[in-house]
């Protein structure tokens, strides 16, 4: 069997340049990347340099220049129409006049999910996000954590077997981001999914990646793939102490400056 069907998301020689009257923007240029199925996959690099491109190549929100590019051995499109990916963006995206059941029951109503197999299906989200008690709140009632996390459990509806996600916690502090981080590893330990993930933060991407994939800022290649090897099974706040973790983060940040400058924009290394 080939590599193309077994991967979650196989890429291969993927370009995407933009072009308007002002010129032409190359975006990504030679981009080669497999991520396994239940595979936990961090994109991080320099603003510009295509992450959130890419993610949108394999959403199938954009078409790539040329290049392969295959979800789960299908094309894009045809993982789009098998709801075989969840998508969970920065803003998280809610719909204000329904209730926090509602939102995570609206991707299974849309797909005409009968309302016994919604019901059982939104409980069971909403107990492993932990929002049990705000199932009838609005979104303006809730913190931007607690958004975060139902617009992570409305990806999951549909157990996809992928979750893209583009800088999810980028607008939590500190704190929050760090307990969203170890309830996102928890939520890809029980279910499996494979992940692709697009951050600015440099322990972010090492606390919950197997790897984190490094580009270089635009035309956007990837520069390095840093492989993340923590003791344990479990991602907790032991581990954010632990020399490995210290040992991954400085393989990141000597890959990224590798390419530029300490300081470069748009890559936090805290
Ligand atoms: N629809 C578009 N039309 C023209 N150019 C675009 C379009 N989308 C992205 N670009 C350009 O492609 C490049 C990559 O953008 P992209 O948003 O993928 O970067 P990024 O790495 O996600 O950045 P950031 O970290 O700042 O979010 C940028 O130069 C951007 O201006």
């Amino acid at each position: 069997m080939s590599s193309s069907d077994t991967s979650a998301v196989h890429v291969e020689g993927l370009d995407r340049v933009f072009t308007s009257k002002q010129g032409s923007v190359t975006a990504l240029t030679g981009v080669d990347l497999d991520v396994a199925p239940g595979e936990f996959v961090s994109l991080i690099g320099p603003s510009g340099c295509g992450k959130s491109t890419l993610l949108r190549l394999v959403a199938d929100l954009d078409e790539p220049t040329s290049g392969t590019l295959e979800v789960f051995g299908k094309s894009a499109r045809q993982a789009r129409l098998d709801q075989d990916y969840g998508i969970a963006f920065q803003q998280a995206g809610l719909l204000p006049w329904r209730t926090v059941a509602r939102n995570i029951e609206l991707p299974l109503a849309l797909h005409k999910v009968g309302k016994a197999e919604r019901q059982a299906r939104v409980e069971e989200l909403i107990e492993l996000i932990g929002l049990t008690e705000f199932a009838g709140s609005y979104p303006d009632q809730l913190s931007g954590g607690m958004q975060q996390r139902v617009a992570i459990a409305r990806a999951l509806a549909e157990r996809p077997r992928l979750l893209l996600m583009d800088e999810p916690f980028g607008a939590l502090d500190e704190m929050t981001r760090e307990r969203m981080q170890n309830e996102l590893a928890r939520i890809c330990g029980e279910t499996g999914a494979a992940v692709v993930f697009v951050t600015h933060s440099i322990p972010e991407a090492v606390f919950l990646s197997d790897r984190v994939v490094v580009m270089s800022p635009r035309p956007g290649r990837i520069v390095d793939v840093v492989p993340v090897r923590l003791p344990g099974t479990t991602r907790d706040d032991a581990l954010r102490e632990d020399a490995a973790f210290f040992d991954a983060v400085a393989k990141v940040r000597e890959a990224l400056h590798g390419e530029a400058p300490v300081g470069t924009r748009g890559v936090e290394n805290r």
